[in-house]
């Protein structure tokens, strides 16, 4: 059975489309069929798998989830580029932009994302969906399409501090739209170990929600190496395969299996 997963906080530069990359590659690598779905107008997540204009990209999200709006039939294969690690990508660019403010205006907006993330389901064993910085129309339909949400979280107050909100409205699309949704876990991302305050932030997360939420026991430790890999078009594990990163990454790939069973 496919599971979903939207991997979203509307705080920018947490880690987000890294996660979603080295996560979905990390599960490929297990044997796992995997679709990573960039619903972000910066096209980050395409940009980091090699594709580095995705404004060229001729057919994207924004043409299928146009197509779903207008009740066109869509080609399964549409659109779907696939990455020499093993994975499928659906790529995003600035034009979803756009269509964030159209489907504003159409009826069922929240459940455009989902028609179409149901009808990959049967392809798949797991489909990533890489969220915009924002809580707007995009990602509610990120939420809606998934089964559940892991939040990358920056060990910094201020990103800790905004998770209340994130939260706040992952429980009412929860309530209102998506009774199944769950929280997969927040984990803790360029963690600086050399650092007393990484662990408070640390600490003060496991006081605050651990109780409720699962925190991952895993965490991605603050890396050059983990930004380099966006610019090389590669996974962590193809880039530097015996970093501390990329080891962070594969046991962050085996906490989620091990949570799904
Ligand atoms: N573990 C890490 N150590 C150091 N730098 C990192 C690490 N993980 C990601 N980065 C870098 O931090 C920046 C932000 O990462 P990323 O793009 O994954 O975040 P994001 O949450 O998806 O951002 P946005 O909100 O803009 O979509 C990038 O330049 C990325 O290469």
């Amino acid at each position: 059975m496919c599971k979903v997963i939207s991997i979203a906080n509307q705080k920018g530069g947490v880690a987000k489309t890294t996660t979603a990359v080295n996560l979905g590659i990390g599960l490929a690598r297990k044997g796992n069929k995997v679709l990573l779905v960039d619903t972000d107008p910066q096209g980050s997540l395409t940009a980091s798998l090699g594709y580095v204009e995705p404004d060229e990209i001729p057919v994207t999200l924004a043409n299928i989830l146009t197509a779903v709006i207008n009740e066109e039939e869509i080609d399964m294969a549409a659109g779907i580029l696939h990455h020499e690690e093993n994975i499928d990508i659906m790529p995003g660019n600035i034009e979803l932009s756009a269509l964030e403010v159209t489907m504003g205006n159409v009826m069922s907006r929240e459940l455009i994302l989902k028609d179409y993330i149901d009808m990959m389901r049967e392809r798949y064993d797991y489909i990533l969906i890489d969220c915009m910085p924002s809580l707007g129309m995009m990602t509610i339909n990120a939420l809606v399409a998934s089964d559940s949400v892991l939040i990358p979280v920056q060990a910094a107050y201020l990103p800790v501090k905004g998770l209340q909100q994130l939260i706040k409205t992952i429980m009412m699309v929860k309530k209102r739209l998506n009774r199944k949704l769950k929280i997969q876990g927040i984990l803790l991302t360029m963690v600086d170990y050399r650092t007393n305050y990484a662990k408070d932030i640390s600490s003060k997360v496991h006081e605050t929600y651990g109780s409720r939420i699962v925190v991952f026991q895993n965490t991605i430790p603050m890396s050059v190496k983990a930004a380099e890999t966006s610019a090389e078009g590669i996974s962590i594990y193809a880039h530097c395969p015996r970093s501390k990163v990329a080891e962070a990454y594969r046991n962050l790939t085996e906490e989620v299996l091990e949570n799904e069973k």
